[in-house]
């Protein structure tokens, strides 16, 4: 019997567990998804006992499937996380100190201007390939020392820990035996050196961030601790941020390789292999993944606001009832009636990076309607993609002949029309298209030796559908103007 690969994939919106087979095929799945907390405006929390709670409980169920045959089946747990966002521990007791500050929050935005001096940014974009945003960890971090009390004493004293969410979950997992994340998570805190591929002495003080909290950094394979939480032990032996997940699950392994998931944000990863590549408008460059030591790196373009526009729709203002009722809205109309949707809620990512943008909806008159306006938010996510993928040609990077797409808004075959439509790139959906949990098991399966290599894995890739451009030159251009046009309408900044 094939090895099964259980993975946790603890995302922005909601906790899966997923067990793959090592052909890849999904064998079972579970969900819940995740309260979040807007405090003030731009402020966005997760409760991590909730995220504990909640990665449990869909281990559990998904164990307890007939299908999966008993946690004996088992081999391995790969973890994958939204990045960046933040929880400060207890070592002794475990307990978070304070709400994790999820990766969209802009409180330490006033911080990050204080930082930006061209020498502290040349410094940060030189060792880390980022740029100062509150996006970061180690702004939030800061933010956390100074303002829970005792907390940055204590921080000095050894007795807290800092994680992202794959090392908070791994040292629940293991009972507080292992304080280690990846290096592609250590990667998006502002604090790690990806050339020398370790934390950086002139960026811990340039944030003002003790080295006592910081976590060993491991490769993305290879023997993380085990947990007996679910009836006997399991080795953990895969872990990695969900963007470079996805990326390993599209099978993404040669320079050049590029992918694209639609989940909360909306994040375009191109794998550069063992170049690190600075990008000159405004991209990011980070670690893909690190594997025998073996450091990978990437180009990444980061927007914030993808499914959460989605969510906005159905959330705060009440237009819509679920995520999928936008498809069927959006065809309802032959365009937006010139209504563009700007979704900068939590500012705009790359290439603008303005944390004090704020979303607009541009171009109302008395005709426009609910149908414009959900077209308009799901139009924003390829805007914001076609404002990526310019930038990457711009850097020198050649127009690719496909995107391979994933995440939770691409079953939403308007949208990935519309998609193809503005890049003028066909675009290639997955039979699997939770990649991010994919990819989190492909890890787990190289670590623990069910795989050699991942070109091994490469092969199981299956094309669920292509979505090849249809849309004539001049009105893609004239509606991507039309954006470029609203966009400069919401920055902060010339
Ligand atoms: N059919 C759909 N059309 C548009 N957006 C969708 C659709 N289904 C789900 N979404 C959006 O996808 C997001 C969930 O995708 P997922 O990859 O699980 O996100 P995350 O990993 O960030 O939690 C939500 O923001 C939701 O609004
Ligand atoms: O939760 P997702 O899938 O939108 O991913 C969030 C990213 O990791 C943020 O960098």
């Amino acid at each position: 019997m094939s090895p099964l690969l259980l993975a946790i994939d603890q995302g922005t919106t909601s906790t899966r567990a997923m067990v793959f087979d090592a052909a890849g095929r999904a064998i079972a799945r579970a969900q819940e998804e995740l309260p979040q907390f807007f405090p003030q405006p731009g402020w966005v929390e997760h409760d991590p006992n909730i995220i504990w709670q909640h990665a449990l409980e869909v281990c559990r169920a998904v164990l307890a499937r007939p299908e999966v045959g008993g946690v004996g089946r088992i081999t391995a747990i790969g973890i994958t996380n939204q990045r960046e966002t933040t929880v400060l521990w207890d070592r002794t007791s475990g307990a978070p100190l304070a709400p994790a500050i999820v990766w969209q929050d802009r409180r330490t935005a006033a911080r990050c201007a204080e930082l930006s001096s061209p020498a502290s940014a040349a410094l940060v974009a030189e060792r880390t390939g980022l740029v100062i945003d509150p996006y970061f960890s180690a702004t939030k971090l800061a933010w956390l020392l100074d303002t829970v009390p005792g907390a940055r004493d204590r921080a000095e004293r050894g007795e807290l820990a800092f994680g992202t969410i794959d090392c908070f979950l791994l040292w629940r997992l293991t009972e507080g035996h292992v304080h280690a994340t990846d290096a592609s998570n250590a990667a998006r805190t502002l604090l790690f050196d990806i050339r020398r591929q370790q934390w950086d002495d002139e960026l811990l003080a340039l944030f003002d961030i003790p080295a006592s909290l910081l976590p060993e950094v491991f490769d993305n394979a290879g023997y993380f601790g085990e947990t007996t939480l679910f009836g006997r032990a399991i080795p953990i032996t895969g872990m990695a941020g969900d963007q470079q997940a996805a990326t390993v699950g599209q099978a993404c392994f040669s320079p050049g390789d590029i992918k694209s998931t639609y989940g909360t944000g909306c994040f375009v990863v191109q794998n550069t292999g063992g170049e690190l590549i600075a990008s000159r408008h405004k991209l990011l460059s980070t670690v893909c993944y690190r594997l025998d030591g073996q450091t990978t790196y990437a180009i990444e373009g980061s927007i914030f606001v993808a499914g959460a526009a989605v969510q906005w729709l159905r959330d705060a203002i009440k237009l819509i009832n679920n995520a999928g009722d936008t498809e069927a809205l959006a065809r309802e109309v032959p365009d937006t009636g010139g209504v563009y949707l700007v979704p900068a809620f939590t500012g705009l990512g790359a290439p603008y990076w303005d944390p004090l943008a704020r979303g607009a909806i541009l171009g109302l008159t008395r005709d426009s309607g609910i149908r414009e306006i959900v077209r308009a938010a799901l139009e924003s996510v390829c805007y914001q993609t076609r404002d990526l993928l310019d930038a990457m040609q711009a850097d020198g990077a050649p127009k690719p002949a496909a995107l391979r797409v994933d995440g939770g808004m691409v079953g939403n075959d308007w949208l990935m029309q519309f998609l193809a439509d503005m890049l003028a790139v066909s675009i290639e959906r997955p039979e699997v298209t939770e990649t991010t949990a994919l990819g989190a098991a492909y890890l787990a399966g190289l670590g623990a030796g069910v795989f050699d290599s991942l070109d091994e894995v490469a092969n199981n890739w299956q094309l669920n559908r292509r979505f090849t451009p249809q849309m004539e030159e001049d009105k893609r251009d004239a509606l991507y103007a039309g954006w470029r046009a609203a966009v400069r309408r919401t920055l902060s900044h010339e």
